[in-house]
């Protein structure tokens, strides 16, 4: 049987290899497997190739894992590593996520080039970043600044704001643990004040459902409390049919079998947000995450979406 090497398709960022690397580093002690077992393929997406443009014009979230699913269905990868906040709710068919490792730190952090905290950044100062939740929230705290569109990687990022294209940006945490550069970081900042994006800080393996010997080799993998979490999170953002032109920030914290979930909505302005803080039992994640959902929707009431689509 043709079975080794289980290939792993990811991106080509420094964070993704970190990332798949840690996947296999973890089948390795899971199951006694060697290096050679395991392949790690590295595969070029139509988000990684387009830079210029904030993702919602270009198509949201699903190009920056259409070539891997695709690897995925066709058989020439076995499973997928990817960071879970940039997965699309909706996997093509065929496709789940059969594991969430345990998960990073959640919070992001702020780094400025002069060194400056967030609230001591001089007014007008010139932020970048693409991601619009980070935009909204960052126009409450300080609705003074210049914000401009940063895309790329993280080393794309950070390079363009050591040469000056910007006085500050922001990264998630986790991502820069996972590289050992977390004293790149200026800030940590409050994950009640600026909550993360659903899934921020949790590694997912993606694997065609039809393959039950992958789903037996990543079991071991799953983390629980990570998965219940990102229940939560994936299904609050699924009921707001969450795009990349929608502005959300999502936080479930598993505790003594219950869920605690922060859930938010805001427009990309930052003028309107609305927030909920709610438990449930564990057995009720996706309940929690959707009615969540609902609530916000009706505080926001039906021209919130659409006020703002262009
Ligand atoms: N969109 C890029 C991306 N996807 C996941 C992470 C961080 C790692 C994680 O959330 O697990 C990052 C970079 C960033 O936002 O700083």
């Amino acid at each position: 049987m043709n079975s080794f090497p289980i290939r792993i398709g990811t991106r080509g960022s420094k964070l993704a290899l970190v990332q798949a690397h840690e996947v296999r580093s973890r089948l390795m002690a899971a199951h006694g497997f060697s290096e050679s077992d395991i392949s790690i393929e590295v595969i070029s997406t139509s988000g990684d190739r387009i830079q210029d443009r904030p993702l919602s014009e270009v198509g949201g979230k699903g190009l920056f894992t259409r070539e891997i699913e695709e690897g995925l269905l066709e058989g020439r990868l076995h499973m997928a590593v990817h960071s879970s906040k940039d997965m699309a709710t909706d996997l093509p068919q065929g496709l789940y996520i059969s594991a969430f490792l345990p998960r990073e730190d959640v919070r992001d952090v702020f780094i400025s080039r002069s060194g400056a905290k967030l609230a001591d950044l001089p007014v007008g100062a010139v932020v970048g970043s693409a991601s619009l939740r980070r935009q909204a929230l960052l126009r409450r705290l300080r609705p003074d600044l210049e914000l401009i569109i940063f895309r790329g990687n993280v080393q794309t990022r950070l390079s363009k704001l050591q040469a000056g294209a910007a006085d500050g940006t922001l990264l998630a945490l986790a991502g820069l643990n996972r590289m050992n550069m977390a004293d790149t970081a200026t800030e940590i900042l409050d994950p009640i004040s600026f909550p993360p994006a659903p899934g921020q800080g949790a590694i997912c393996i993606e694997s065609c459902l039809a393959n039950e010997r992958i789903a037996e080799l990543v079991a071991p993998l799953s983390d629980p409390a990570t998965s219940l979490a990102l229940t939560v999170e994936r299904s609050f953002l699924a009921e707001l049919d969450g795009s990349c032109r929608t502005p959300i920030a999502a936080l479930a914290t598993p505790k003594n079998g219950k869920v605690q979930f922060h859930g938010m909505i805001l427009t990309p302005d930052g003028s309107q947000m609305f927030e909920a803080f709610e438990q449930a039992d564990e057995g009720d994640a996706e309940v929690l995450g959707r009615a969540t959902a609902r609530k916000l929707l009706a505080q926001a009431g039906p021209e919130f979406f659409e006020s703002w689509v262009p």
